[in-house]
């Protein structure tokens, strides 16, 4: 159900975007009438948080009931001590995939709003909305006098126009659920130090979804649905070499080494210092020691031949079995997002940073190795036009099925053949969106109520 406007885009943002879902290549397929109405359901769907929480489950570490058994306790125990009403957490497993544990997200829940407000910033909102508890850096304002343990209604901030410190704020917001201050106002707002900690508590969230704060933090990592697909589609196995080019912070990085039960060598690289030590400290979470972290540009990755093989970057060509390109995006897929200010410029910035990655990816791979490149957003430009591009920059690469392949196909628009289109693999949540559960049960809810992404898998020849 819709109860959120639609994503609000800068005006050539939303143009841009409508020119892509009623490409010429759609318009032939499905009509103008069904090119607009999924259009129309994207932009209201991404405002809206998926209907499953998805967890991915350290099955290297412990086997997938043992995992379900005790993350069914941790979640009671959690019901119990805060005063939300008591549900008993529904945990299911992926039918297809080994190490996916899957919540239903209850949502949206009737719940009355307080005069006392809460005004968080838009990631913070969104956070929310996924089951999280408020954190102090993410409150912008709050009743003058707020002390701990005061009932507050929280809104999310949706343009950024909120100071930090106001005592109310008449802005675009939205609210996202009622929760219980664990700090007086002071203690936000007028300390030397920025504060640290859980800020309000949420106890009637608009969503409800379990909170994995400091829940089974080795053995039960969230991840979106589709990223947990690209570490099996691109399938790596016990003793090989792999390159993870844009890896922090490191969820993608950890799973593929968890699937190759820590044997073997996993490279991950991210241009950002401060974000390798997030890579590190995941992968020592989660007891992964196959994992070499490194602060590195990737489009630089690729050494001369001449070059002697030293342990970090830049490696010699032809370095490793299979090469994952997760690359920097638009992110226009994530959700519940309810605002993005970029502009398009901003926006197209994207391609051609890509194409630069994809290069050193094709070189730093051997040849019989596997290339999977992925994104988590819905323009063609960033997807199937890259994967067209591709094919026809790099004879040596071809397309790959997928396995497993829960999302749809590829998007028209591209030039792309019905066969080449049938092998990517696109997560479109606007193609489920105004069907109920009845219509679309599980797995098939869960598999298409997710974010917006992409997947295509390569062999080079
Ligand atoms: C989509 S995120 C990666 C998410 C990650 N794969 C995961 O699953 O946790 C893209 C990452 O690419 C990094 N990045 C952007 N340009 C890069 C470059 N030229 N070289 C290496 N990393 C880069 C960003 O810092 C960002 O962390």
């Amino acid at each position: 159900m819709s109860i959120f406007p639609r994503i609000s885009l800068r005006p050539e943002v939303t143009e841009y975007l409508k020119n892509v879902f009623l490409n010429k290549e759609v318009l032939a397929a499905v009509g103008q009438q069904e090119a607009e109405s999924r259009f129309h359901k994207l932009l209201i769907c991404l405002s809206h948080p998926p209907s499953y929480t998805c967890v991915r489950a350290s099955t290297h570490l412990a086997s997938l009931e043992e995992i379900r058994h005790k993350l069914g306790e941790e979640l009671k125990k959690q019901m119990c001590s805060s005063s939300a009403e008591e549900f008993s957490p529904q945990i299911l497993p992926h039918p297809q995939i080994p190490d996916v544990l899957l919540l239903p997200v209850h949502g949206p829940r009737p719940v009355k709003q307080l005069s006392s407000e809460v005004v968080v910033g838009a990631q913070c909102g969104s956070a929310v909305l996924r089951g999280a508890h408020v954190f102090a850096p993410g409150i912008l304002a709050s009743p003058k006098y707020m002390k701990a343990g005061d009932v507050v209604s929280v809104f999310s901030d949706l343009e950024g126009r909120c100071t930090r410190g106001a005592t109310s704020f008449q802005g675009n917001k939205v609210f996202v659920g009622n929760g219980v201050a664990e700090m007086d106002r002071s203690s936000i707002f007028c300390t030397d130090e920025p504060p640290k900690g859980i800020g309000v508590r949420m106890v009637e969230p608009l969503y409800q979804s379990p909170s994995f704060d400091g829940v089974l933090p080795n053995l039960a990592f969230l991840q979106n649905l589709p990223s947990v697909v690209v570490g099996h589609v691109l399938g790596p196995r016990p003793g090989e070499r792999i390159l993870d080019m844009c890896a922090a912070p490191g969820g993608k990085t950890c799973h593929i080494a968890a699937v190759m039960g820590d044997q073997g060598e996993v490279v991950a690289l991210d241009r950002i210092r401060n974000k390798i030590d997030r890579i590190r400290q995941n992968a020592q979470m989660l007891h992964l020691r196959s994992i070499k972290a490194y602060c590195f540009n990737s489009i630089q990755a690729v050494s001369s031949e001449a070059a002697h093989e030293t342990e970090g970057p830049p490696f010699p060509p032809e370095s490793f079995d299979r090469v994952l390109l997760d690359a920097p995006c638009s992110g226009l897929g994530q959700r519940p997002n309810m605002a993005s200010t970029w502009s398009l410029k901003e926006i197209r910035s994207y391609q051609p940073l890509q194409r630069k990655l994809f290069h050193a990816a094709v070189h730093l791979l051997k040849k019989g190795g596997v290339l999977v490149y992925s994104t988590c957003t819905v323009t063609l430009a960033e997807n199937e036009e890259q994967v067209a591009w591709a094919l026809d920059t790099f004879p040596c690469l071809t397309l790959q099925p997928q396995e497993p392949h829960i999302g749809a196909e590829g998007m028209l628009g591209a030039g792309l053949s019905p066969e080449q289109l049938r092998l990517l693999q696109r997560f479109s949540p606007e193609l489920i969106w105004d069907q109920t559960e009845t219509t679309a049960p599980l797995p098939c809810r869960a598999d298409r109520d997710t974010i917006g992404f992409f997947i295509a898998k390569f062999l080079k020849n």
